[in-house]
This record gives structure tokens, C-alpha cells and sequence, in this order.
């Protein structure tokens, strides 16, 4: 088998597009997903590898990196994009709310990450690890801030194990704004979210699509962050 790539939290989205898209371009794909979706049958019909993983528990995690580990010896690559972007006004717990985020975006990367450095670097050539950060990684987010700091926690992860990897490994991050919007998002949250931006637009899955294939496809970036966010951050 060509050493996959894997994606983490493939069942819709982000992580659908970017599957989708290696997929055409002759990858092999292994994906996790959380809840099982057509979306996985036909990622299944496409040739994808396909693991039921649920990160918010230290349990699930072991359980996801023994079936990750049992698909291949090798990896060309690890996108980290599964995500829960949960609200404090949602959860009464707010231990348990704060051990959620922090498992599933940064305990389950860096377990799987240091569970896979040697599949990734028995590559002849380069292989990445890809962190989906966030924007809020950098400024707090009011009504997100477990999320926003295990993003933050996901974002320091990028610089140790970009250091740690080196020479054979990159490792980097995309940190999205506003690039897909959520069934149930009204006119009035979708008119003022636009305007956060300079370039007041939403552009869909294939910006991230976009900045994975220039990360997998760089000889001379890591430690990095592409930051997908139209400018937001200037206005
Ligand atoms: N979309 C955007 O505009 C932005 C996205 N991002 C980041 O980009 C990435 C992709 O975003 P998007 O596609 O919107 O993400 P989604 O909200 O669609 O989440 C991606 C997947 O994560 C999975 N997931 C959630 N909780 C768990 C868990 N406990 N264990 C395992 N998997 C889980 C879900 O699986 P299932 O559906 O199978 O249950 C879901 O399909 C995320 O990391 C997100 O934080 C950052 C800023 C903006
Ligand atoms: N896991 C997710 N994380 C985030 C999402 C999402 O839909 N799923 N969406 C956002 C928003 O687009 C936010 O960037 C708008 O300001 C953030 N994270």
C-alpha cells in the first residue's frame, strides 16, 4: 500500500473536501469520523479506509491510535481536523466541557502524533502533519473559550513538533476564519459574521482544500501557519 494519508473527522466539511480531493489526486485515504454519515459509504466506494474514532475520551483516543496504527506501517501524512466548537452557554459541566476541547484538539493530536513519528518519517520524502487551528487561536473568543484554548494549545503543538520532526516531518498549521457556514445560521448571524472580514466573503471547503495541497506539496515550510481569514484580522 502507498502510505496513506489520514484524516481525522472526515464525515462532512473541511475534512470531506480535503478527503474528496485526495482521493482524485490518487492518494490513499484513511479517514475517521465520529458519527456515521452516508458522506462515509461514499467516501468508502471511493476507496477510502474508514475508522469509527471519538477523541473526547482518553479511551477512545488509545482505541483510535491501535486502529490507525493497525491500517499501515507508514504515513505520508496526518491532517488533525476533527473539532467540536462548543460554547460554555451550552454545558452546565464546565470541567467536563474543558477536557472535551482539550482532548479532542489537542491531547488526541499530540497522542497520535507522537504515536505515528516513526510511520511518518520511514517516508523517502517529506511527510506533513497538518493542525486545523483556528483564528481565535491568537485573540480568545468570548462565547468559545475552552475551544479557543485548546486551539491555541493545538497551534503550540505545531512549533514543538516542528521542531521535534525535523528534518523529515513539516509541520503545519491552516487557522480558518469564516470559511463555511453551520445549518441554522440565520440571515442576521450570516450578514454580521460577513462583515468581520476586509474581505467580507465566505469561501467554501476549497480554500482549505487549497492551502492543504500547497502545505503537502512544500519542500520549505514548517513551523508555520497559513492563516485563512480575509483579512480579518486587520479590520
Ligand atoms: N468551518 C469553518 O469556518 C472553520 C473551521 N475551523 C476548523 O477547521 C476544521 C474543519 O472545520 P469544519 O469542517 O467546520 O468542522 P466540523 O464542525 O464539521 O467538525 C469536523 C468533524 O469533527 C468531528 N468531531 C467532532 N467531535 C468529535 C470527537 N469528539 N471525536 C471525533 N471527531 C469529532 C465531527 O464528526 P462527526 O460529524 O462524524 O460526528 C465533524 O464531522 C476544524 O478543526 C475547525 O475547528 C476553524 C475556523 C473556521
Ligand atoms: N469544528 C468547527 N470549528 C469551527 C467552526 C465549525 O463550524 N466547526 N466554525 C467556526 C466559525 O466559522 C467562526 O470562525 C466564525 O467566526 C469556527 N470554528
Amino acid at each position: 500500500m502507498i502510505s496513506p494519508i489520514l484524516i481525522t473527522g472526515a464525515s462532512q466539511r473541511l475534512g470531506l473536501a480535503m478527503a474528496d480531493s485526495l482521493l482524485e489526486e490518487g492518494y490513499t485515504v484513511v479517514v475517521t469520523y465520529r458519527t456515521l454519515r452516508p458522506t462515509i459509504s461514499t467516501l468508502k466506494d471511493k476507496g477510502a479506509i474508514v475508522l469509527h474514532a471519538d477523541f473526547s475520551t482518553e479511551t477512545g483516543i488509545d482505541r483510535a491510535i491501535d486502529d490507525i496504527k493497525a491500517v499501515s506501517e507508514s504515513y505520508r501524512a496526518i491532517i488533525h481536523n476533527a473539532s467540536d466548537w462548543a460554547q460554555e452557554k451550552d454545558h452546565d459541566n464546565k470541567h467536563d466541557l474543558f477536557n472535551r476541547m482539550m482532548n479532542v484538539h489537542a491531547l488526541a493530536p499530540y497522542r497520535i502524533n507522537l504515536a505515528l513519528s516513526q510511520s511518518l518519517s520511514m517516508q523517502g520524502g517529506f511527510s506533513d502533519i497538518i493542525h486545523m487551528t483556528d483564528y481565535v487561536q491568537d485573540t480568545g473568543s468570548e462565547k468559545h473559550i475552552a475551544y479557543a484554548a485548546s486551539k491555541a494549545a493545538l497551534q503550540n503543538l505545531t512549533l514543538s513538533f516542528a521542531k521535534k520532526l525535523a528534518p523529515k516531518v513539516k509541520v503545519n498549521s491552516i487557522a480558518p476564519a469564516l470559511l463555511m457556514f453551520n445549518e441554522g445560521d440565520d440571515d442576521a448571524y450570516k450578514e454580521k459574521a460577513l462583515k468581520k472580514s476586509l474581505l467580507e466573503t465566505v469561501p467554501g471547503a476549497e480554500e482549505a482544500v487549497k492551502a492543504m495541497h500547497y502545505l503537502l506539496n512544500s519542500e520549505y515550510i514548517t513551523g508555520q501557519t497559513l492563516h485563512l481569514n480575509g483579512g480579518r484580522n486587520l479590520k
